[in-house]
């Protein structure tokens, strides 16, 4: 019997972390504004999320000191599109902060939260519905990720180390789908326990919890360095 089973229906909102500051991307100020195709990178990222079916909400976590999103993104908010200035220190903290939001809003321990980066601007709503799919009937969610391709080194001092052993891994990306009321204590959990967690899997994981790997295309990057910026621009022209 699921720990989740109140007969009610569960909801899914998508929540992205978007109070970053973009500092290995080289970019003048926070990356997630810097103009591509046209338009500010979160743009095409929400774009992304706004066409894909089943979700009950959007909410956005700004950093409170951003000065840009309502000038550069005034159309956004409106009835199942939010946004909150309670982003923190650290993505794990921006994420926590925005679970608490959707709980002030009405979300329930049983409602799915996907965990999506601002910075993904390249994601297609196909995707993310693949990962709702498998994660419907699951007891822990998962996350979309990519098998590894290339070999994998460990560096000392600009030097190979040692040639890392790259089978069964995977890279993994966002969105990232679990239970409010298992991701809430999860990230609780990682914080006590002083756990610097790069991604919510991996506080799902500290739990003793194997969450499901979604397979996904090598498009869904994460812009991070400068290079990145050219490349997204090229794919999102590319796709008209
Ligand atoms: N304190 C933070 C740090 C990151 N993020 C968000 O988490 C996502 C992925 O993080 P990353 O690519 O590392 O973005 P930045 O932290 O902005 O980049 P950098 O680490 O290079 O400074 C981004 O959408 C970013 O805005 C956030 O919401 N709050
Ligand atoms: C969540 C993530 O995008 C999964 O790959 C990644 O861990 C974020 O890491 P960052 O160092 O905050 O960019």
């Amino acid at each position: 019997m699921s720990n989740y089973a109140t007969g009610l229906q569960p909801r899914c909102y998508a929540l992205v972390p978007a109070a970053g500051v973009g500092a290995r991307s080289g970019a003048a100020g926070p990356k997630q504004y810097v103009s591509l195709a046209g338009r500010p990178m979160m743009a095409h990222t929400l774009a992304a999320l706004r066409r894909v079916p089943g979700l009950a909400a959007t909410l956005v976590v700004l950093s409170p000191e951003d000065d840009q999103f309502e000038s550069l993104l005034p159309e956004f908010e409106g009835e199942t599109a939010w946004v909150a200035r309670c982003g923190g220190a650290t993505r794990a903290d921006t994420v926590a902060a925005g679970l608490r939001e959707l709980q002030a809003r009405g979300a329930q321990p049983h409602d799915w939260v996907l965990v999506h980066d601002a910075a993904r601007c390249l994601l297609q709503p196909a995707w993310v519905e693949q990962l709702m799919a498998a994660c419907a009937g699951d007891e822990v969610g998962g996350l979309l990720a990519l098998p590894l391709a290339d070999t994998l080194k460990a560096e000392q001092g600009g030097r190979v180390a040692a040639t890392v052993d790259r089978q069964g891994k995977w890279a993994a990306q966002t969105p990232q789908m679990f239970r409010l009321g298992l991701l809430q204590p999860a990230l609780a959990h990682a914080e006590s326990a002083g756990a610097a967690v790069t991604d919510e899997a991996s506080a799902i994981e500290a739990l003793g919890h194997r969450p499901l790997l979604v397979a996904s295309s090598l498009e869904n990057f994460k812009v991070t360095w400068p290079a990145d910026f050219a490349l997204a621009e090229r794919l999102l022209r590319s796709r008209g």
